[in-house]
């Protein structure tokens, strides 16, 4: 059960000490409220939860780089910044994914509430 409780502590950590981190739960909350609200699909609802673990796993696996890279070296190398822009990149990567999905799910229930 050991590792399970690391695991927690990790995510935990995350949250409370990368702002990237709160900006990706908010959004999280947003899309399961939007989900809540308009009459998505299981299908729609099930894609969505998808992205949205996908980009938290990913923030969480940044946040592992940065901590990796400090402990390696405090001095400014090109190999330092190359891993964490990459990382970084790839957390940019999916919540742009994720962002472009919502909108194509939720924009016609938005547009069919709205406008008549
Ligand atoms: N040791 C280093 N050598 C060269 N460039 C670095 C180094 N550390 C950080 N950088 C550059 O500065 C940027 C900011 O680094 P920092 O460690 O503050 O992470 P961050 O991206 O601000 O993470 P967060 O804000 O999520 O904690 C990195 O994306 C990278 O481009």
């Amino acid at each position: 059960m050991k590792p399970f409780w690391f695991a927690v502590h990790g995510i935990v950590h995350a949250v409370r000490t990368e702002r990237n981190m709160l900006i990706h739960l908010v959004s999280s909350l947003l899309v399961v409220v939007f989900a809540w609200w308009l009459p998505t699909t299981k299908l729609e609802n099930l894609i969505l939860f998808g992205w949205v673990v996908l980009v938290i796993a990913l923030e969480l696996m940044n946040t592992a780089v940065e901590r990796t890279v400090d402990l390696v070296t405090k001095d400014i190398h090109p190999l330092a910044k190359q891993a964490k822009d990459v990382a970084a990149g790839s957390v940019l990567v999916a919540a742009i994914g994720a962002a472009i999905t919502a909108l194509f799910i939720f924009g016609p229930y938005i547009i069919d509430k709205f406008v008549i």
